[in-house]
């Protein structure tokens, strides 16, 4: 089986795809750190963020085992990663390395913006997870306060306004939901709740 789990910053479709893959007993790749991982080598080799050909090459040499989310989570990466995101070459290189987890025996779980729709369009179930922006900011920036760093509210909801705009917008792979998925709003869900709503259309799916 795959299931497929789009949406936009800081929904809750990676906690969601994490929970998932444990129930359902499905390895999982959070695509989101596919992109972060490219920006970050650029951040690191001192690169501008547009410069397909450096930024190419670090997806071509992508270990997808040696994702660190400990350093790739920052919320700066998140940033940089939307800007490496609208290169084509970039977007192809990850696609081959996201299709080819895919296409493990027995199935997966991916996560990000464009599952649905490009990487994975014959998913077995697809999930478009939402949340209004003010919510995902306040998610956003509870995260980063439990980690005893500083969180600006307004700014992280201006960053999430701003990405959410860049990735619906651009010409390769926008952030859309696939026609087929189904759509959950978690604004008034807790974490728990939003899993068990998943699992029903989950288990609903398999039953069809
Ligand atoms: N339904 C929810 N209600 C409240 N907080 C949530 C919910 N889902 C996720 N979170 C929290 O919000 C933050 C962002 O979730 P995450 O799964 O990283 O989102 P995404 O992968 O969409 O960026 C995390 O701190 C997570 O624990
Ligand atoms: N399948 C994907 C996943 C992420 N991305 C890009 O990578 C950025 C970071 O994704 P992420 O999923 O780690 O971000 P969060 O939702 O966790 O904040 C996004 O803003 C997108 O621009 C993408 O274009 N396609």
């Amino acid at each position: 089986m795959i299931i497929a789990i789009d949406g936009p910053a800081a929904s809750g479709k990676g906690t969601m795809a994490r929970r998932l893959a444990e129930h359902f007993k499905l390895p999982h790749l959070d695509t989101g750190l596919t992109f972060r991982a490219v920006a970050h080598a650029l951040v690191v080799a001192d690169k501008p963020l547009d410069d397909e050909d450096v930024a190419e090459a670090a997806a071509r040499g992508l270990d997808l085992g040696a994702l660190d989310r400990s350093v790739l989570s920052a919320h700066a990466i998140g940033e940089a990663a939307s800007k490496v995101a609208v290169m084509p070459r970039v977007r192809q290189a990850l696609l081959e390395a996201q299709r080819s987890f895919a296409s493990r025996p027995g199935g997966a779980i991916l996560d990000g913006r464009d599952i649905g729709t490009v990487v994975c369009p014959d998913a077995d179930v697809k999930l478009f997870v939402t949340a209004s922006a003010e919510e995902r900011a306040q998610r956003r920036t509870d995260e980063i306060l439990a980690k005893g760093e500083q969180a600006d509210y307004a700014q992280i909801l201006a960053d999430v306004k701003k990405r959410d705009e860049r990735d619906q917008n651009r010409a390769v792979a926008p952030l859309v939901p696939a026609a087929d998925a189904h759509l959950l709003d978690t604004t008034k869900l807790d974490i728990e709740g939003a899993f068990q709503q998943a699992v029903r259309i989950v288990e609903e799916s398999q039953i069809k």
